[in-house]
């Protein structure tokens, strides 16, 4: 039967209605006619593309815009991995990708979590650097709020025009230290759209409860203020009292607007300030610092990993951390802290921890140091050359986290396997070009047997013969979870412990035979189960440690943090109640009712 004998559908605009935006109606004023709205198909929430089924399009009034087949998300996602690998670079990969997520959202959102290691390269590190470092020629859609520094005074009337009312938590960037790219300004706005991505794919935090935001001071960076693509404001980075003052109004209106218990996460603040505000908002907002915290939860889950391989303790082994910022101080804290739990005094725990930044090893003669870096500082003379640190402390584990790219020279590896039987390295940084040495040097430095993971991912490596699998450890694999956790038990702030109980989640996820392969992590396509893991870890936290605004607390926690999660099927576009008892609701592509037919 063609479609052109389908017997007229009733007048339904009406009982649309309830649908909300999906099926809103508008008045065309030029014809005077009522019709349904294209919102049903240009709106990515809504749309469903071919999926939509033949009576959806009828009832929608969408009948005729669509070739008349259907397809389910299984079809939709094989048409988009056929598009996806016909694209040969990243950031024709990332055009691509970053259009589905606007027409096609959910669609979006399964791909990324079922092909988690094909696509989380292309949104995330690496290819997301080169995103922001040329974010004006990419900028296409207000993915995010920009709250810039002349918004002062009326912050709160910027964040009621986002476009969803009920956020539960954001993403906050100043752009002040992005990735291992410098001061970055508005573009920094990358990498908080590319964080909140992964809440939804990997995590399942409904997207429409999730807000992006960009806090733009100014830049520092020359070479954008004179770029004439850039997209923020071209005045010098804002600092001291009014910085401070614009940050905390931001803060103030963030709960005033959406709710005091709102996770918001700093992201990529410049160490100085990102220390600054942690100190200053951990205990009165729902703050999470994910460069120092999630960080630090990653890397000393590696370090955990580190133990269980190599069966030696963590409380006998001496670290080495290259840099002295945001990443290698959350590390340092929390190992600090496990190294506590462990029996040994603050002193005795910070005696075996290492610093090395810009000007060599941090001793107590160290000048110009984070007043947290202090406790690592050593009683002994200078040592300006990083290969002449390693040789002179034979650390069992290197970590880098700096941003700048080759800074473990071969001397360096060869020197770190001298003295250790299976030396760990941890080339943190990213992207690709600023991690401290690549996985194929440190295998080939050390004669394959380090245990190696890096920020940014590194395929395998094959040497004399053997195949190994770097880990990629990035803090992608909390964050998350850590954001799940704190939305469903409606946390009021998050202490210090949360995190050493995510590092411990994150180490157990890893399994033995990773371990055996030589892997610190689990693998990134295990990271949404992993983000449910960890969400239940910190959800069980709060409610353990009364920090939870719900009330009573739920009997099974994971199913409690599962019914909140994002669904990555098909709703069905119809009402729940379908008023036309000659006219069933159609249940999916596979329906025997023939209503229209
Ligand atoms: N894998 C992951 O999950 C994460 C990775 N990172 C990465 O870590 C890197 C650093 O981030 P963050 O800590 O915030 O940055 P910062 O800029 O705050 O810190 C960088 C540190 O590296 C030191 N440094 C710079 N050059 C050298 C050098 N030649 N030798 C030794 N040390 C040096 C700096 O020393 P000085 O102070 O003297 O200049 C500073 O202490 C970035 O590339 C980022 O991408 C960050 C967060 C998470
Ligand atoms: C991963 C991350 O947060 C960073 O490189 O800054
Ligand atoms: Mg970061």
């Amino acid at each position: 039967m063609t479609f052109s004998k389908l017997r007229p559908l009733p007048r339904l605009v009406s009982h649309l209605r309830p649908l909300g935006r999906m099926l809103q109606v508008h008045n065309d004023a030029s014809s005077h006619v009522v019709r349904p709205d294209w919102h049903t198909i240009t709106d990515g929430r809504w749309n469903k593309g071919l999926s939509f089924t033949i009576e959806e399009r009828q009832r929608l009034g969408v009948h005729g815009l669509w070739p008349c087949s259907t397809r389910n998300m299984e079809e939709q996602l094989y048409a988009v991995g056929i598009n996806f690998q016909a694209r040969k670079d990243n950031i024709s990969k990332f055009t691509y990708i970053n259009s589905l997520s606007q027409r096609h959202q959910r669609l979006f959102y399964r791909f990324l979590r079922d092909y988690t290691e094909a696509v989380l390269p292309v949104i995330y590190t690496p290819t997301v650097g080169e995103i922001i470092t040329s974010f004006g020629l990419h900028f296409k859609y207000p993915d995010g709020l920009y709250i810039t520094i002349f918004d002062r005074g009326h912050i709160r009337d910027v964040l009621t025009n986002w476009k969803a009312k009920h956020v539960r938590a954001m993403c906050v960037t100043d752009g002040g230290r992005v990735l291992g790219l410098g001061d970055m300004g508005a573009n920094g706005m990358g990498i908080s759209i590319g964080k909140i991505a992964l809440y939804t794919a990997l995590a399942g935090v409904p997207p429409d409860q999730l807000l992006p935001v960009c806090l733009d001071v100014g830049t520092d960076n020359e070479e954008l203020l004179g770029d004439p693509l850039y997209v923020g404001a071209r005045i010098k980075r804002v600092r001291g009292a009014e910085y401070e003052d614009f940050v905390n109004e931001f803060m103030e209106a963030a709960v005033d607007t959406f709710g005091t218990d709102t996770f918001i996460h700093h992201e990529d603040f410049a160490t100085p300030d990102a220390i600054k505000f942690l100190k200053k908002y951990q205990y009165s907002y729902c703050c999470f610092n994910d460069d120092v915290q999630g960080t630090g939860a990653t890397g000393l889950a590696g370090m955990l990993n580190v133990e269980r391989v190599t069966k030696r303790k963590l409380q006998d082994m001496v670290f080495l951390f290259a840099g002295a910022g945001s990443a290698a101080l959350g590390i340092a804290n929390m190992l600090l802290t496990a190294l506590k739990s462990r029996g040994l005094t603050s002193e005795e725990a910070a005696s075996k921890i290492y610093l090395f930044d810009q000007n060599g090893l941090v001793t107590c003669a160290s000048e110009k140091i984070e007043a947290q870096a202090r406790k690592f500082a050593k009683p002994m003379d200078p040592i300006k050359d990083l290969a002449a640190a390693v040789d002179h402390l034979k650390p069992s584990i290197l970590l880098g986290a700096t941003g700048v790219g080759a800074l473990f020279s071969e001397q360096v590896l060869r020197s770190l396997a001298k003295h250790q039987e299976r030396p760990a390295v941890f080339a943190l940084s990213n992207p690709t070009n600023r991690t401290e040495c690549t996985a194929e040097q440190a295998y080939n430095f050390t004669e394959g047997r380090v245990l190696f993971c890096s920020g940014s991912p590194f395929p395998p490596v094959v040497f004399n013969g053997k195949r190994f699998t770097p880990a990629q450890a990035n803090n992608c694999l909390v964050f998350p979870g850590i954001a799940l956790g704190a939305i469903c038990a409606r946390a009021r702030f998050l202490p210090d412990d949360v995190y050493s109980e995510v590092a411990v989640t994150l180490a157990k996820s890893t399994s033995e035979e990773r371990l055996a392969a030589g892997s610190l992590y689990p693998a990134i396509k295990e990271a949404h189960s992993l983000a449910l893991d960890v969400g239940v870890t910190v959800c069980q936290y709060l409610f353990e440690n009364g920090l939870s605004n719900i009330y009573p607390v739920p009997k099974d926690v994971c199913e409690f943090v599962q019914k909140t999660q994002y669904r990555l099927v098909y709703e069905s576009a119809l009402p729940p109640t379908w008023p036309y008892p000659d006219f069933p609701a159609c249940q999916g592509k596979d329906c025997k009712a023939k209503p229209l037919l």
